[in-house]
């Protein structure tokens, strides 16, 4: 699992303000987000009671571009952006594996790890917004086949 080795280095800002301004925002995404100057983060982000489907519309050209997004540690899973600038210090797996994801889909990883009970007790609390076509860096490898089926177990262990 390559991306698991991955040694690349992260340059995440500790930030703590956001400084967001309109000129951000892509014109043709009416639900674009602006937060205010130096406003402080406070999680839950976005109140836990919204659904997925409801949450402001982020072009992935945002989610990509470090300088649009302040420097926040955005990860995608299953289409949903979650900021993890405050919550890569507390990961129980390690800061190490989120940032190598940021600003990426790490969908197929994400799943391998956690279950849906650990996305709504953890995760729900950092979203941010939903958005599309964030591409994750490394091919979901296929997963494992039951050798029975493939009748290359016949005894019966
Ligand atoms: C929304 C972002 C994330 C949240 C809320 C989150 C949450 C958690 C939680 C609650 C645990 C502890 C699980 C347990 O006690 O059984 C955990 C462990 C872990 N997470 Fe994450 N995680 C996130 C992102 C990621 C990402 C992107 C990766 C890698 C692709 C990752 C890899 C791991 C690993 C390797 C462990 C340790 C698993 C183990 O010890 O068996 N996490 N995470």
């Amino acid at each position: 699992m390559g991306w698991l080795q991955l040694k690349r280095k992260a340059t995440v800002l500790p930030l703590h303000t956001v400084a967001t301004t309109e000129e951000n925002c892509h014109p043709a995404h009416i639900e674009c987000v602006v937060i205010s100057t130096a406003q402080t983060l406070q999680y839950p982000l976005l109140p836990e009671d919204v659904p997925d489907t409801e949450l402001p519309y982020i072009p992935a050209t945002t989610v990509l571009d470090r300088t649009l997004r302040n420097g926040r540690l955005w990860i995608v899973v299953d289409d949903i952006i979650y900021d993890c600038t405050d919550f890569v210090f507390e990961h129980p797996g390690g800061s190490t594996v989120i940032k190598s994801f940021e600003g990426k889909d790490c969908t197929w990883q994400f799943w391998r790890f956690h279950t849906r009970e650990h996305m709504r007790d953890y995760g729900r609390a950092l979203r941010v917004g939903r958005t599309k076509g964030v591409k994750n860096p490394y091919k979901e490898p296929p997963r494992y086949v039951g050798l029975r089926k493939m009748g290359f177990a016949d005894d019966d262990w």
